[in-house]
């Protein structure tokens, strides 16, 4: 099958289904390694109240109980300081209990982020975004990959090739130049072993219709809610919808909406939900750092 290949309605890139069976496979590798005598540990460090961060490290944590990976966490409060923040990953790298970890994204203003993620032992790294494992996806491009890769561009290349959705000269359109998801993504698919061709749209992009309907893979990571519309896909595209924002609705209420607008379900040939889709594969490819890791002690 082709990115392009065109049915009636779109169909559904299930995320959920692809998190079951990669975690299946995963248990196996963590009972391998249990005979080892390894037990791989993830680590979390989460600072302020953010809901959504709250809830998304509370997943993690389940994730990696249903598989035999143990959970390490470094709650900090909204008013903790650099110094705090930075502690709090000294310890991790220092812990060996702790084979791999994350700080989760975003954190309060007021610090320094790209301080905090250097000082992240590149060898616990469970996020790929350490710039010594950015550096080995920029630089190994014609090598195979022995570093860990940011989650959610590696779940999106892993959730189109669970669907037999082949990459290979593809035209693909992201959306968003973010650290986590555009940025490495656009390098990641240019890699000689999938082989697309990006464009990598942004703020500063003048007429971001014209790149996404010339596309034959669109990947939403703009954080605008129904930011990409029917009228901007090429009729059997595939659509990944990875941005999420908060939104107010007419009942007054709030709640959180992706980039993609309901009606591109009616052109495209494949969605990736949000949510339901790229989501669960973000925490398929955490799990998969923390056991790649642990594989390599
Ligand atoms: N350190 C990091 N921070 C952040 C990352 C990241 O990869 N590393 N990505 C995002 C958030 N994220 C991971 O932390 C993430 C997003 C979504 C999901 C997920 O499973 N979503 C579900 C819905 C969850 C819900 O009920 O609200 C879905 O889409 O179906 C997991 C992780 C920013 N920060």
């Amino acid at each position: 099958m082709t990115a392009t290949d065109r049915t009636t309605s779109a169909r559904v890139l299930d995320g959920k289904a692809a998190l079951a069976a990669i975690k299946g496979e995963l248990k196996e590798r963590v009972a391998a390694l249990a005979a080892r005598g390894v037990v791989p540990g993830l680590g979390t460090v989460l600072v302020g109240e953010d809901p959504g961060s709250a809830t998304y490290v509370a997943m993690k944590h389940r994730d990696c109980a249903e598989i035999g990976i143990t959970s390490i966490r470094a709650d900090l409060p909204a008013t903790a300081t650099q110094a705090d923040v930075e502690n709090a990953v000294r310890e991790l790298n220092d812990d060996p209990a702790c084979t791999g970890y994350i700080v989760q994204l975003p954190l309060p203003k007021g610090i320094d982020t790209d301080a905090v993620l250097e000082l992240i032992d590149p060898a616990k790294d469970a996020d790929g975004l350490h710039p010594t494992n950015l550096g080995r996806l920029v630089l190994n491009v014609n090598a195979p990959l022995s570093s860990p890769l940011p989650c959610t561009p590696h779940g999106i290349v892993e959730l189109l090739r669970r669907n037999g959705i082949d990459l290979n000269g593809a035209e693909i359109a992201v959306l968003g130049r973010g650290v986590t998801v555009g940025r490495p993504l656009g390098l990641l698919l240019t890699r000689r072993e999938i082989n697309a061709t990006v464009t990598l749209c942004h703020t500063g992009t003048r007429d971001v219709a014209a790149h996404l309907r010339r596309a034959d893979v669109v990947v939403a990571a703009a954080g605008v809610a129904g930011i990409v519309t029917a009228d901007m896909v090429k009729p059997g595209a595939v659509v990944l919808d990875v941005g999420v924002s908060r939104v107010v609705g007419d009942d007054g209420k709030s709640r959180l909406a992706g980039d993609v607008a309901p009606d591109v379900r009616q052109v495209a040939g494949w969605v990736a939900p949000n949510p339901g889709g790229v989501g669960p594969m973000t925490r398929a490819m955490l799990l998969t750092n923390v056991v790649d890791a642990a594989e390599r002690l």
